[in-house]
């Protein structure tokens, strides 16, 4: 099996080649780019023993010469390239935001750009790996949303919450933002600092607000701040919301338990809270929870490496879905420690 990919010299591309070079199941990995006619080692220095070259995007090519494209490009992108792809009903799983909200006017006043055309966003299946049965075209989830999501989950689907007090407070590191340098990516900046940003404007909101009303119609809202720390990967949600009279911990700890006992790429501890490091350079996004009777309030802990779960190894998680593989094939299981 060949795959395609748009967006290798961009940090989850690079995730992803390597996964993808790596996978018992891939053959060939060929690259394309808008700046072709380069060696991968002149894209990503990190990969100077590889021998690929960088082509010209050409989506006519791209299906002959592969079973999958991924589409690892920033947001506006894939808006442009997706229908080709979906008319041919070739297979792509596309790491942007751009497939993901199903309301056009929804992705221009969040993600301050124009929306994919109506008929492709209705095509596109939104890619949660642990909930989302997979499509043609896949809209892999946003590294955010894809913590809270999992944080909120059993919660939400059970209808334990008060459902408007939901605060999800989620922290990342610096390779979240990509490669751009931008007056907040400077050493000097990130270094020792931490800086919320985007307070009620982020992208993921409408992502996670979206999914979670698939789950509880009742829902209307949260309240979602995101904090930039200096890490370079990983992601921590803490989400914490009012519980509804009668529950315990070790109620609310059942309920996890029964929705995750069987997910792969889910580790859930109990009240033990995990931390970033648990997760770095692995699929796993690891879970704990505390009850506060005093408050009445839950407290959900959820950490995954951003540029693997969130990003390119959940990609890789729904390619393995949609050609039946194992969830588990060409994926790593070992976090990397210390
Ligand atoms: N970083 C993360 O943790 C996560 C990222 N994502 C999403 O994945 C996508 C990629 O993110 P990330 O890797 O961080 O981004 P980067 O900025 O690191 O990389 C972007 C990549 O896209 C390429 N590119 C940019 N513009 C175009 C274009 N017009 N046509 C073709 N290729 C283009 C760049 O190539 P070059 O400049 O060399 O031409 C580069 O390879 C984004 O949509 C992002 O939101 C999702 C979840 C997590
Ligand atoms: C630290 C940092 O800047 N993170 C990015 C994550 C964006 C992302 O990867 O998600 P999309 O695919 O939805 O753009 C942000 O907060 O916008």
């Amino acid at each position: 099996m060949n795959a395609a990919i748009l967006g290798v010299s961009g940090y989850s591309g690079s995730a992803l080649y390597k996964l993808l070079k790596e996978h018992p199941k891939v053959d060939k990995v060929n690259l394309y780019s808008r700046k072709p006619r380069r060696s991968l080692a002149e894209a990503v220095t990190a990969f100077k023993n590889q021998p690929e070259y960088l082509q010209e995007y050409d989506p006519q090519a791209i299906m002959a010469e592969n079973d999958v494209l991924f589409l690892a490009t920033p947001a506006g992108v894939s808006s442009q390239l997706a229908s080709v792809f979906m008319e041919a009903k070739f297979p792509v799983i596309d790491l942007s935001g751009d497939l993901r909200l199903k309301k056009a006017a929804s992705y221009e006043k969040w993600y301050q750009k124009p929306a994919a055309a109506t008929k492709l966003l209705a095509q596109a299946t939104y890619g949660l790996a642990e909930f989302e049965p997979v499509g043609t075209y896949i809209a892999n989830p946003g590294c955010y949303a894809t913590a809270t999501l999992l944080a909120l989950a059993p919660l939400v689907k059970e209808d334990l919450l008060q459902l408007d007090s939901i605060i999800v407070d989620a922290k990342s590191g610096l390779a979240g933002a990509g490669k751009k340098l931008t007056e907040t990516s400077h050493y000097a900046y990130i270094n020792e600092n931490a800086q919320a940003y985007k307070v009620n404007c982020h992208q993921h909101i409408p992502e996670i607000v979206q999914e979670l009303q698939t789950w509880n119609d009742k829902l209307e809202a949260i309240q979602f701040t995101t904090t930039l720390i200096p890490i370079t990967r990983g992601i921590m949600v803490s989400a914490y919301a009012k519980v509804k009279p009668g529950f315990a911990q070790a109620d609310l700890e059942a309920v996890f338990t029964k929705y995750y006992h069987d997910k792969k790429w889910v580790r859930f501890s109990g009240s033990d809270l995990p931390a970033i490091r648990d997760v770095i350079q692995s699929n796993y996004c690891d879970i704990g929870l505390s009850y506060n009777p005093v408050t009445n309030t839950v407290l959900v802990v959820s950490v995954i490496d951003n540029l693997l779960k969130g990003a390119s190894g959940q990609a890789v998680q729904n390619f393995n879905k949609l050609f039946g593989f194992e969830e588990t094939l060409g994926l790593p299981a070992i976090p990397a420690w210390p």
